[in-house]
């Protein structure tokens, strides 16, 4: 049976969204309908909804980093049952394809292709809302009440989580917690800079705090962000605009006895890119680009940085497995190893979701929790 939930709307780019009363259909063979309880606003729902991501269409339910309850399931599906407590995977496991048995990655490719066109893996709509077919994102849709997900594309956690704080495992957090551990593989002792010390350059710098790093930068425009780099770990701050007549590349290169072994861009910006990957130790050091450039912006840099061996390389979800990984980290969170309630600086109600879009872009937010009942 369908199910009627709100849900906000995003129906042109650029625009607010609207809280709209829709019909979301049943799951149907291998997907999962989900109650959502609580969703986190990422700087990449932003982006889609900029119009500036070129598998960014309209109309559309925004929302990835979303924790609920399964409501109901399709024929088929063994992996979760009603009433189980789970987090939404935008980098779905299958467990099966080329790329899940390859042991080299995290990517799935079983419906990477529908996934990025806004359909289910049937090519089909779950959602409807004055008569036309809304499309869903990056397979999750948390921006909704209820919404359908592939059965890959979701892992049940303990229901002794708070699900308002472990949403915030669906994107942000594990993203630059696992590209520290998991994608970067820091070592104890090693140097690390991390450019942009917003949600996920905080969960690096966490990151290389669990792995012992010896030293950890962190680099940001914004005076503020000291206050928080510090409060995660970090053992120096650099803000490029206090810097005369120095490069960031060439302050970092000062600090470390040469360059570092590993830098994060956490900004998006190609020209920080650039900047981390220059910062990195000559014969070794590795740049993990995780920010989301717009379409149409580009890297560069001389060769010579690569040839002279620096290691380019980029993750998604920090390099992590959700299906097989993400208990674990929400048992890491249980058992105090793992910071999250840290990360909320705000919450809101569906209701007053463009304001958490609005609170986004202030200095002062790392992450704003949407309670999805409210
Ligand atoms: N690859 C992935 O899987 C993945 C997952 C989540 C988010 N992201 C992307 O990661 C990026 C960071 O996300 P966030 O939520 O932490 O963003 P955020 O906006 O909260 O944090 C970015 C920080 O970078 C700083 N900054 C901006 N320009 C800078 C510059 N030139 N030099 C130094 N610092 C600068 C800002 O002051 C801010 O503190 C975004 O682009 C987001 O879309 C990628
Ligand atoms: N659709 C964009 C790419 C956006 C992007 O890079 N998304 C990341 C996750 S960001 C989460 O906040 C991702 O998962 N990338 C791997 C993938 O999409 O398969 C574009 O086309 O530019
Ligand atoms: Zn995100
Ligand atoms: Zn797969």
């Amino acid at each position: 049976m369908s199910t009627v939930g709100k849900a906000a709307v995003a129906w042109e780019a650029g625009k607010d969204l609207t809280i709209e009363d829709i019909e979301v259909l049943p799951p149907r063979a291998n997907e999962v309908r989900i109650e959502i309880y609580y969703t986190g606003v990422c700087h990449t729902d932003a982006y889609t909804l900029s119009g500036k991501d070129p598998e960014g269409a309209f109309p559309i339910v925004l929302g990835h980093e979303g924790a609920g309850i399964v409501e109901s399931v399709g024929e088929g599906v063994t992996s979760v049952k009603p009433g189980d407590y789970v987090v939404a995977l935008y980098t779905p496991e299958c467990k099966e394809c080329k790329f899940c048995k390859s042991g080299k990655t995290n990517l799935c490719g079983k419906i990477r292709a529908t996934q990025g066109k806004g359909v289910m893996p049937d090519g089909t709509s779950r959602f409807k809302c004055k008569g036309k077919d809304l499309l869903h994102f990056m397979g999750t849709s948390t921006f909704s009440q209820y919404t359908v997900v592939a059965d890959i594309s979701v892992v049940a956690i303990t229901k002794d989580a708070p699900m308002d704080r472990t949403c915030l495992l669906g994107c942000g957090i594990t993203t630059g917690y696992g590209a520290a551990v998991e994608t970067a593989k820091v070592e104890e002792g090693s140097t690390v800079a991390i450019f942009g010390a917003g949600c996920v350059g905080l969960s690096v710098v966490q990151g290389a705090v669990q792995r012992k790093a010896g030293k950890i930068i962190v680099v940001d425009l914004n005076p503020g962000k000291k206050e928080w780099a510090d409060k995660f770990g970090a053992t120096d701050f650099v803000n490029p605009s206090d810097l005369k007549g120095q490069t960031i590349q060439e302050k970092l290169i000062e600090m470390t006895d040469g360059g570092c072994d590993y830098t994060f861009d956490c900004t998006g910006n190609v020209g920080v890119m650039r900047a981390a990957l220059e910062a990195c130790h000559k014969g070794w050091g590795q740049s993990i680009v995780i920010g989301v450039a717009a379409a149409g912006q580009e890297i560069s840099t001389r060769p010579f940085q690569l040839v002279t061996g620096r290691v380019w390389k980029g993750c998604a979800f920090g390099g992590i497995k959700g299906r097989t990984q993400l208990p674990d980290l929400v048992a890491d969170y249980m058992a105090g190893k793992l910071k999250v309630d840290e990360f909320i600086t705000h919450r809101k109600n569906l209701d007053g979701i463009n304001d958490a879009f609005e609170t986004m872009k202030q200095g002062d937010c790392i992450r704003c929790v949407v309670d999805m009942r409210k």
